[in-house]
């Protein structure tokens, strides 16, 4: 199975065409590539709490989560935004489940951070691959919220981007990064100079120097956990372009590719 895990940028969410998913099934149903997709959805939460008046920060493109922040991030990604892709999927003409990483204990997780500083904040210890498998034989496309659960019951809020690398290396799946732009760019401002592929080095280099800021250190540090752990192929693309993804599946040289330092070549 060319299995792809596709992580559908919350930025990207309201904006996708419907054609985006009339190509992945088009995809899927020739045997293309057989797609997991798991999705995350800060915007959406953002203006959850902002309505709540609940104010919530940032650090390094992770969201600290108290308890409230969690109640309110499982309700909007587990809940209504995970539902919403389900029925475009359907409406696209493809079978598709919804779950979040809580049913069958699909990730199980760990606090992120020791400290606490981070609050309910999860890391990816090991993921349940025989329900995926067992979803996908049935023709169904897997649609997973990323919200984990630990030994004892306690649910964690995890950002998508590291929950897709996680779901990708388990499954060993190639892993696809779905956002609001092109790829990396030297300037935020400026889609013309998308970096085309980038290693471990040049990231922490662009990270240091500014480049790469915000829901962006996320994206490309999971990028290359998923290369650590047996991915084959992790890359950035636009869901603006919904063609792009097609583009991709078929060998051409799109978005930005995160690879190891031994396959670089300029
Ligand atoms: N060097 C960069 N190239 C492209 N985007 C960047 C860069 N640095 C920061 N970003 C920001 O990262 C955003 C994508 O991350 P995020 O908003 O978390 O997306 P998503 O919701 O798709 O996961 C872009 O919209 C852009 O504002
Ligand atoms: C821990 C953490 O930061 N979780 C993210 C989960 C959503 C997410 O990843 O959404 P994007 O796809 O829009 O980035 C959050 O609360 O925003």
């Amino acid at each position: 199975m060319n299995v792809i895990v596709l992580k559908l940028g919350g930025s990207i969410m309201a904006k996708l065409p419907e054609s985006f998913y009339k190509i992945l099934v088009e995809l899927k149903r020739s045997g293309q590539c057989e797609p997991i997709i798991v999705h995350g959805g800060g915007p959406e939460i953002n203006q959850t709490l902002k309505r709540m008046q609940v104010e919530s920060t940032f650090i390094d493109g992770l969201r600290v989560t108290t308890k409230e922040v969690l109640n309110v991030a499982e309700m909007v990604m587990s809940g209504s935004i995970n539902k919403k892709i389900v029925t475009d999927l359907l409406k696209a003409g493809t079978a598709a489940i919804g779950i979040s990483g809580v049913d069958n204990s699909l990730l199980q997780t760990e606090p992120i951070d020791e400290t606490g500083k981070m609050g309910y904040v999860g890391k990816v210890i090991n993921v349940n691959t025989s329900l995926l498998t067992h979803l996908m034989n049935h023709g169904s496309i897997p649609v997973i919220s990323p919200i984990g659960i630990d030994a004892k019951g306690q649910h964690y809020n995890i950002n998508g981007d590291i929950a897709a690398a996680a779901v990708a290396s388990a499954i060993k799946g190639n892993l696809v990064l779905i956002s609001d732009i092109p790829g990396v760019m030297e300037d935020v401002n400026n889609e013309s100079i998308i970096h085309k592929q980038l290693t471990e080095t040049k990231i922490e280099a662009l990270i240091t120097a500014g480049v790469i800021h915000g829901g962006m250190i996320p994206k490309v540090r999971s990028a290359l956990q998923g290369l650590a752990g047996g991915v084959e192929e992790s890359v950035i693309i636009n869901g603006l372009s919904p063609t792009d993804l097609k583009r991709y599946i078929q060998g051409e040289e799109v978005g930005t590719k995160i690879i190891k330092e031994e396959f670089y070549h300029v």
